[in-house]
């Protein structure tokens, strides 16, 4: 019987899933017994031709009565019509201009057992009336007129079309001549199948370098690179030093990993113990260390030698395809496909080399979907799926994230997203008869219950609900040290009191391997961004039981009883006590409250000791009594007369995402941002406030500096001021943008994009409007990876234009409208006290397609050290002129690359002036001279955000400028935060 596919090539749980479970039956096994030379990844397009008729009648023999009929598979034929295009091709370019009677050359082997296979495409290619001929490895290679793309003889006879059976691994080059014939086929005119850089592409170098997304989104739009970065696994050169993680990982689980040496064909792979072997030996730059793809099994009768077996196999399906193009594309067709079948235990697949059968694709359009006389009769799949964590691990960003690519990726048509993150039982009880509906209701759907779930007992519930309603589970794990969540809680309008993490931190129980949660886990890293996440999980996903329905469990939950809840009722007063937000004065009142409540939970439990769910009652005590003593303490620290004014409590009912995807808006990437470096305009230095509550003579113990007194309380003053704006700044952000997004009435409203169209283009006519031509084509440039037309202009600094001036003037025409609307907003940093912050005012999107779609080539080809990624971006107007700021005094940015744009021009003064880098070690040795940069407006400078830097006096007339902070955490994770050079505060890397 035909191994299914999936007509879709895409990855689909649920679709394998369900097809897993229609599979039964017979498989046909096919053994070669020769296996002398390994086989191009072309081979056996002809003998997948046949499979399909033999098994129809396979399945009439055996009246298996609810087959599916097969698809007729004729890899050969198809093969066969693009080389007699591409002879036609050079017939019609070059005819027989010489006299010769040029034919497709097979170039092969001089024993190649493939011969059988090839002679196929051979005589179909006659068919076509297309003069053929073999010629072997050795054979005489001459150039008809010793030059490039002259005519390629081999053997006298001339070639149009050299179809390459060999020449694909390193034995094929045993001498100098071999390699010299390979040369001069690819100078001939003769067209090559395959092309060189067809070949290079398959290489596993190559390959590696491609399953990277900013490689791949170099060749693809985003959209498609996108769907292959979830069906790749991760590829690694193991011998670079940024490949250390994968190999420490390789090393412990070996068994998760594949090290392939560069040599085209299998074989040649290490695996388990000889590949952890390998692996510490020293030459390793000849591997790449891959990611085991783990495929779903599905049980068959492998018959081989007459000896059937049943086992576990997985299947591997290979598409052929065509693409001819000299200077256009002349043809690009998809003929036949390959499938082979192997035991799941086997590491091997090679057909030749007794590992593999070939078999037939069942194709299937969607599970559930129009398939055929079967789709009814497969039931709608759902998938309850729990993301557990700390408050503050970035639960509810992955979840927004995951469920807004996962529609590009499952065919699940709904995903739902529920937080069960609530203080108060009958909201919980609402969520909960939520979710049971919507595990009824009929279609497929996966939902994702975000809630900290740290205890395994939450968790079984849960699974049990699914068992009950006949639904997969799985449980996503987002694990990020304490300090980490307690510093991203605190900048949350919403911030649960700190007590609450340090206590579930203290008791979590993280998924055990071998017990019933280590099948259906997946542990994420918190401190990647969701989109990382998001990559992570869909390269995982294969691997993941994502959509088994949940076996009941099979171990013993931890059982709670009486001790055990009274450690964790004192557990909770003691470091409830010790949260920092809670009021001093209200500190022996909720003391006796919670003993008092404490003594009634403890009498309760004992009353009902005997009822048979004790343990249950007693996790469920202890968990309300946990968010009765968080309620407690966030209602105490709001009733405290320093947060009467603090942020607007009413601000996370908002659907305000400023955390992306794609880039994060707000402007705090360090803890340091909130105590160190703290700008005072009226000495142009910088400072250190470590609480805006401290006090004079503290601040002066650790600013240790000599100012006369008036000057001292002024720097202290200011300071001071600019850390509470600081600390302030991401609520006051949120609560800006979302009244903007309330009340603006834009003049340009399609300067206001929305945020799910940030990742495509401008169609091709408004980005003429919106560009100027010179910077689209350095785009083009950046994207073919061809050298860029930018000037540059000091070190690392570069000038290239880019808005055009309509657009230019469109946008400064919105910023004059949003003014005089009086609207709220921040000044865009503690040195600008004029301007805005675009991503505050709506403009963020607009940003984050510009940044995205335009500017991420372009700088990734300019700065390929700074930016391996880019997580965020500032972006700005900064704005000089009379009754304005003037200049700016020399600085360097909080950022790793910034983008300049220059969007005015009738102005006196006002240059700016690039100086050296103030991080290296020896900014003396750097170029001293600096740089005064002036130009029209449009233009844009790139710098590296270290580089020092200041604006001149304005003299005469406004100077606006559109500045773009581009941040990438992954830069910040190995260099630490520009600001205070070290990784321990960072907030997202
Ligand atoms: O106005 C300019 O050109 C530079 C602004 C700047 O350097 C900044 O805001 O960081
Ligand atoms: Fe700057």
């Amino acid at each position: 019987m035909a191994s299914p596919v999936l007509s879709k090539s895409r990855p689909t749980g649920q679709a394998w899933w369900s097809l897993t479970r229609l599979y039964q039956g017979l498989q046909n096994y096919l053994l070669c017994p020769w296996s002398r030379h390994p086989s191009p990844a072309a081979s056996f397009s002809t003998s997948s031709c046949w499979p399909p008729s033999s098994h129809t009648l396979a399945e009439a023999k055996l009246a298996l009565s609810d087959a599916w009929p097969l698809e007729d598979n004729t890899p050969s034929t198809d093969y066969a019509a693009a080389l007699a295009a591409a002879h036609n091709e050079y017939m019609k370019r070059f005819g027989s201009d010489n006299g010769h009677a040029p034919r497709v050359c097979f170039y092969c082997f001089p024993d190649d057992f493939l011969e059988m296979d090839q002679c196929h495409i051979e005589s179909a290619l006659r068919r076509l009336k297309v003069p053929t001929f073999r010629a072997f490895l050795g054979a005489k290679v001459t150039l008809g007129d010793a030059s490039t793309g002259g005519t390629l003889l081999i053997d006298g006879v001339e070639a149009s079309v050299v179809f390459l059976h060999c020449t694909f691994c390193p034995e094929h080059f045993a001498h100098e001549g071999e390699w010299h014939s390979r040369k001069l086929m690819e100078l001939s005119r003769a067209i090559k199948v395959p092309s060189l850089l067809g070949h290079l592409a398959g290489a596993k170098r190559v390959q590696q370098a491609l399953s990277r997304w900013e490689e791949l989104s170099r060749f693809l739009p985003p959209e498609d690179a996108g769907r292959c970065m979830s069906v790749f696994v991760a590829q690694y050169d193991p011998s670079q030093p940024a490949s250390a993680g994968a190999v420490e990982n390789a090393l412990e689980r070996p068994e998760r990993w594949v090290l392939k040496p560069q040599r085209e064909g299998g074989g040649n792979n290490f695996f388990g113990a000889a590949l952890a072997e390998q692996l510490r030996g020293n030459d390793l730059s000849q591997f790449v260390l891959m990611e085991k793809i783990v495929s779903p099994s599905m049980p068959a009768m492998l018959l081989k030698a007459g000896v059937a077996t049943s086992v576990e196999a997985v299947s591997e399906l290979g598409i052929f395809s065509a693409h001819l193009a000299v200077d256009h594309e002349i043809l690009s067709t998809v003929g036949g496909a390959m499938l082979r079948t192997k035991a799941s235990s086997s590491e091997e697949g090679g057909v030749c080399a007794g590992h593999g059968a070939i078999d037939t694709p069942l194709v299937v359009s969607e599970v559930g979907g129009q398939g055929g006389a079967h789709a009814g009769q497969i039931p709608a799949e759902k998938c309850l799926l729990l993301v557990c964590g700390l408050p503050g691990s970035g639960k509810t960003q992955f979840c927004k994230a995951l469920a807004d690519s996962a529609a590009k990726f499952f065919l699940v048509t709904t995903w739902h997203h529920l937080s069960y993150d609530s203080p108060s039982r009958t909201e919980r009880e609402t969520i909960s008869n939520r979710v049971d509906a919507l595990l009824t209701a009929p279609g497929s759907a996966a939902i994702l219950l975000d809630d900290n779930m740290y205890s395994s007992i939450t968790r079984a519930h849960w699974a049990q609900v699914a068992i009950d309603k006949n639904c997969a589970f799985h449980q996503l794990f987002l694990k990020a040290p304490l300090d980490l969540c307690l510093e991203r809680n605190s900048l949350r309008p919403s911030a649960v009191p700190d007590f609450s993490i340090r206590y579930m931190a203290e008791v979590f129980e993280w998924p055990q391997d071998g017990t019933w949660e280590g099948q259906h886990s997946m542990m994420l890293n918190a401190q990647e961004t969701a989109s990382q996440q998001v990559d992570s999980f869909l390269h995982h996903l294969p691997a993941a039981k994502f959509w088994e329905r949940v076996r009941p469990p099979d171990t013993a939950l931890p059982r709670k009883d009486a001790h055990n809840m009274d450690l964790d009722l004192r557990k909770i007063v003691s470091l409830a006590l010790k949260d920092a937000k809670l009021p001093k004065l209200a500190m022996p009142v909720l003391a006796k409250q919670w003993s008092t409540r404490k003594a009634a939970l403890v009498a309760e439990s004992q009353a009902k000791a005997s009822a048979a769910d004790t343990s249950a009652l007693r996790h469920e005590m202890v968990e309300t009594f946990l968010r009765s003593c968080m309620a407690d303490v966030s209602a105490a620290s709001a009733a405290s007369p320093s947060k009467q004014d603090g942020p607007d409590k009413d601000l996370d009912k908002e659907e305000v995402s400023v955390l992306g995807p794609p880039f994060r808006w707000l402007p705090a990437e360090c803890g340091c941002y909130f105590t160190d470096n703290i700008y005072a305009r009226l000495v142009d230095a910088y400072f250190k406030v470590l609480n805006p509550e401290m006090e004079a003579a503290e601040f002066w113990k650790v600013n240790d500096r000599e100012y006369d007194a008036a000057t001292r309380s002024q720097i202290f003053a200011e300071a001071v001021n600019t850390a509470k704006r600081r600390k302030e700044a991401p609520q006051v952000f949120r609560k800006n943008l979302s009244t903007v997004l309330k009340q603006y009435r834009p003049k340009h409203p399609e300067l206001f994009l929305r945020k799910a169209d940030v990742r495509v283009p401008f169609p091709p006519s408004q980005a003429a409007e919106v560009f100027k031509s010179g910077f689209l084509e350095i785009w083009e440039q950046a994207r073919g990876g061809k050298e860029l037309g930018a000037k540059h202009v000091h070190d690392s600094c570069h000038e290239c234009p880019f808005l055009s001036d309509a657009f230019v003037e469109q946008l400064k025409a919105e910023l004059r409208h949003f003014k005089e609307q009086k609207l709220p907003h921040q000044q865009p940093n503690s040195m600008n006290r004029n301007g805005c912050i675009l991503n505050e005012i709506g403009l963020g999107p607009l940003m984050d397609r510009m940044i995205y779609v335009y500017l991420m080539p372009v700088c990734r080809a300019l700065y390929p050290d700074l930016l391996p990624g880019v997580d965020s971006h500032h972006s700005f107007i900064v704005e000089y002129g009379p009754n304005m700021d003037t200049n700016l005094g020399v600085h360097d940015d909080n950022s790793e690359v910034t983008i300049n744009v220059s969007l005015s021009q009738d102005y006196s003064g006002g240059e700016l002036v690039l100086y050296h880098r103030a991080r290296v070690a020896h900014p003396q040795k750097l170029e001293k001279k600096p740089y005064y940069h002036r130009t029209t407006h449009g233009t844009m400078l790139l710098h590296p955000g270290e580089l020092l830097h200041e604006v001149l006096p304005v003299t005469a007339g406004n100077r606006q400028g559109l500045i773009i902070w581009l941040r990438s955490d992954a830069f910040r994770k190995k260099h630490g935060c520009p600001l205070c050079q070290s990784t321990d505060r960072l907030l997202y890397a």
